[in-house]
């Protein structure tokens, strides 16, 4: 038994990687799958869609490899998070499309709750803020307007789950009803102190309870892959969402540390150990991981649009057809033009929070072109990190700023690495391996199954590739950033 197999089941591709007893990747598969559309702000996927695309990605990384599926001693599993779904226990039919993270149909729900005084209750047991983007909301609107759901789901014949809770439903044949204490974190439903679903929150949504899945640490036993599935039974032994085991990946085990995630999205995630930092800055606390029964906690940012608008470039203005052109064309911008993106597509996250807020773009002249929108596109990724940060810095003041780890599929743009030294005014670093994600489940599953060290002897290996100086001159930072804010300030007012 010497290899993990690491599924990341992220908002745009699932991927497989299997790694090796000596925790580097042996071979990997990737695949897109559909993004729905169906309304401005809503978003949606295909849940056998995404079973299929992970069944598949899994069997191609196996086969690749060329090892035994009985050679595997676990799989672990790492996932968007939020993404909510209900598929009927009797059946295993989903009772709709999963709705995405992104989606802000329940924004009217959420201003409700708002004015009903709730806010509080929630911040209190959850951490978090009342927002579309959880998952709670967008399963009271399933159960509010799919014919009959709440009529089973109260029977006990529906199951409610985030990704991860899916995935092992099916790979276990219905088995296994469970999620880890890191996406539980993240329905608006679980109270992160108690360690438990939260009757008061989900009697005020009306939820019942009965559908929720059972929650474990991020290393347990979560089930057995059917042979089918995969060629062998195999044990699930990590499940963490996917911010969470890049945290676990670029090995933040110590309080003070810091990584940021750039994928569709970008979330930074500071470790602050077993202390629940409340945000004074509109930040999030969250569960950056349990072990052995421990809770360790994390303030964390979250920007909607990072990598996402770089795909609109392509999808949605046809300007490039690749995303690393962008920085081909970044470099040929005209310096004298200052063309601000402020990518709201789907509202804006933290720090503001903004659920209605749409896109805009500032500063257009007659010669703005595809180089312009290029650059402004990489740069609104650097701004939105740096007004993170600074929130971050302002609870948790006592300490040095930490130096920022990097990783996800956008930090592959040295363009867009060295703008956010440039604007954060501080170093990132870039570890060697980006697959951050993938190898943090590698580690739970494999922790757990005994092949992998503990998180102080995993932490030494990890390697960096590259460290980005800032080189702006701190007068034009200040400049630059002002005027982003300015156009973040109308981009909200305009709503
Ligand atoms: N060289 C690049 N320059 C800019 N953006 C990139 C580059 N390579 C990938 N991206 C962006 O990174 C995102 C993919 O990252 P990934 O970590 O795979 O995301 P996810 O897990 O959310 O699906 C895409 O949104 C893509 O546009
Ligand atoms: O799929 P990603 O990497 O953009 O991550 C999505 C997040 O988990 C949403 O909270």
């Amino acid at each position: 038994m010497q290899y993990i197999l690491a599924i990341d089941q992220g908002t745009t591709s699932s991927r497989a990687i299997v790694f090796g007893s000596d925790l580097k990747p042996v071979e990997s598969a990737q695949q897109e799958f559909t993004q729905h559309f169906p309304r401005s702000g809503w978003v949606e996927h295909d849940a056998m869609e995404i079973w299929e695309s992970v069944l598949s990605t899994a069997r191609a990384a196996i086969d690749k490899a060329g090892i035994t599926p009985g050679d595997i001693a676990g799989i672990g599993i790492t996932n968007q998070r939020e993404t909510t779904l209900v598929w009927d226990r009797e059946t295993g039919e989903p009772i709709h499309n999963a709705i995405v993270w992104q989606d802000r149909r329940s924004a009217e729900y959420c201003r409700e709750l708002r004015e009903a005084d709730f806010e509080e209750t929630i911040t209190a047991r959850t951490g978090l803020i009342i927002d579309p983007y959880f998952s709670g909301t967008k399963l009271r609107w399933l159960l509010e307007t799919v014919e009959g759901a709440r009529e089973k789901a109260t029977a006990g014949k529906l199951a409610f789950g985030t990704i991860d809770s899916w995935l092992i439903w099916k790979l276990t044949g219905g088995a296994s009803h469970v999620t880890d204490a890191t996406n539980a974190a993240r329905t608006m439903l679980y109270d992160i102190a108690k360690g438990r679903w939260s009757s008061t929150i989900c009697d005020k949504l009306d939820i019942p309870m009965e559908m929720l899945p059972k929650v474990l640490d991020s290393a347990a036993e979560f089930g057995t892959a059917q042979a089918e599935h995969l060629g062998a039974e195999i044990p699930i032994l990590g499940v963490a969402g996917d911010q969470q085991a890049a945290t676990v990946g670029q090995a933040c085990f110590k309080p003070g540390m810091l990584k940021s995630t750039y994928g569709t999205g970008c979330f930074a995630l500071l470790n602050t150990g077993d202390e629940m930092v409340r945000s004074q800055n509109r930040l999030l606390t969250t569960i950056a991981y349990q072990l052995d029964g421990k809770v360790t906690y994390a303030l964390e940012g979250s920007i909607f649009v990072a990598g996402a608008v770089v795909q609109w470039l392509r999808d949605g203005l046809g300007i490039i057809e690749a995303a690393d052109e962008t920085q081909g064309l970044a470099d040929q911008a005209d310096d004298g033009q200052d063309v601000i993106i402020v990518p709201a597509f789907t509202g804006l996250g933290a720090p503001y929070w903004e659920a209605e807020s749409r896109g805009a773009v500032f500063g257009l002249t007659r010669s703005s072109g595809p180089a312009e929108f290029a650059r402004a596109a990489l740069q609104s990724v650097g701004f939105q990190t740096r007004d993170l940060l600074e929130a971050m810095q302002a609870d948790w003041a006592d300490d040095a700023p930490p130096t920022l780890r990097v990783d996800g599929g956008m930090t592959a743009s040295d363009w867009t690495m060295q703008f956010l030294a440039d604007i954060l005014g501080a170093p990132v670093d870039r570890p060697e391996v980006l697959e951050t994600t993938a190898l943090g489940a590698a580690w739970l599953a494999g922790y757990k199954a005994g092949l992998y060290p503990g998180p102080e002897d995993f932490a030494k290996g990890w390697a960096l590739e590259r460290t980005f100086e800032p080189q702006m001159d701190a007068d034009l930072r200040e400049a630059r950033h002002a005027a982003w804010k300015r156009a973040v300030k109308a981009t909200i007012s305009a709503t």
